[in-house]
């Protein structure tokens, strides 16, 4: 059994969290430049943990401009081995309401304008992200969710847009009516896709501010609706998180669902074609492989 680091990445609304023993803010270097801020570390409930607010405490980078290779790196480099993604989301389906939480498990990404692997030339890898959340650590945050009184929807479908403007009309009717979708953000991908790289586990967790343009009877989405319900979410955010700790616990088996070993036959580049500068970069992200 190895130790457990559980790592949470926090979306707009959710800049801290409570209780952590220890608790310091520390800088972290990565070869893919600085993460969105510094990274909160400390224990809890004997497990340690590390937050990471996306947008950078003050909500400084947009979802185009967050260093997603860099978080993702840095929460690894120090040590953390299941991801925890919190973000406001936009709901698709009338039964996944304001207020409401959504344990994601499947995305589409309609992202076009971020760095999206921490591969290419030089030393080339394909992972599988069929299934692109960790069910075990899902099931988790289901678990938590509940005992806070949450009222979490078991799975669904996130449309990972651009941004930053909102969707238009048509285009949220047919994310909802066509393509199946039940959430809408801006971030979690390229997010899900590094932390599979990475071969760390990575749950998202869906908490919905609004029902984004298509909905008859809600107008369509503004930023100022989407704060108030923030405000709720993140506080009940951060009572979910807290009980993360002791329904994981400080020891972790291997990943059930093979998310640690991801890597293991994704490197296509020989051994004598890889490039070193290349190879230097990956030192945390494939470390144990390279
Ligand atoms: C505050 S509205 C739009 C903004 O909120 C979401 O951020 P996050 O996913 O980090 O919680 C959404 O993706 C947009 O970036
Ligand atoms: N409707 C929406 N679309 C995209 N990102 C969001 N974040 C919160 N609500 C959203």
């Amino acid at each position: 059994m190895a130790d457990a680091m559980i790592g949470v990445i926090g979306g707009s609304g959710l800049y801290e969290i409570d209780g952590l023993e220890g608790a310091e803010w520390q800088k972290v270097e990565t070869p893919w430049g600085a993460p969105s801020d510094a990274i909160l570390t400390g224990t809890l409930d004997g497990v340690k943990m590390a937050f990471l607010p996306r947008h950078g405490r003050g909500h400084v980078h947009s979802p185009t401009t967050v260093p997603y290779r860099a978080n993702i790196d840095a929460l690894k480099r120090l040590g953390v081995t299941d991801v925890i993604s919190v973000s406001a989301c936009g709901s698709f389906r009338e039964e996944m309401a304001p207020g409401d939480f959504v344990i994601v498990d499947q995305f589409i990404d309609r992202t076009f304008a971020r760095e999206k692997s921490f591969f290419g030339t030089g030393c080339v890898a394909h992972v599988s992200v069929a299934h692109p959340t960790c069910p075990r650590l899902g099931a988790a945050c289901l678990e938590a969710a509940k005992d806070t009184g949450i009222n979490v929807h078991n799975g669904g479908t996130y449309l990972a847009m651009e941004g930053p403007q909102f969707s238009t009309l048509a285009e949220s009717k047919m994310y909802r009516d066509s393509w199946g979708a039940d959430v809408i953000g801006m971030t979690n991908m390229p997010e899900a896709k590094l932390a599979r790289e990475a071969e760390l586990c990575y749950a998202s967790v869906a908490m919905i501010t609004d029902y984004d343009s298509w909905h008859p009877d809600h107008g369509e989405v503004d930023v100022t609706q989407i704060i108030a319900t923030l405000m709720g979410n993140a506080a009940h955010a951060r009572d979910m998180v807290a009980k993360l700790p002791a329904l994981l616990g400080a020891e972790r088996a291997p990943c059930p669902h093979g998310c640690d070993r991801a890597l293991e036959y994704a490197i296509l580049t020989a051994p004598e074609a890889r490039d070193k500068t290349v190879m230097a970069k990956l030192d945390a992200v494939a470390g144990r492989l390279l």
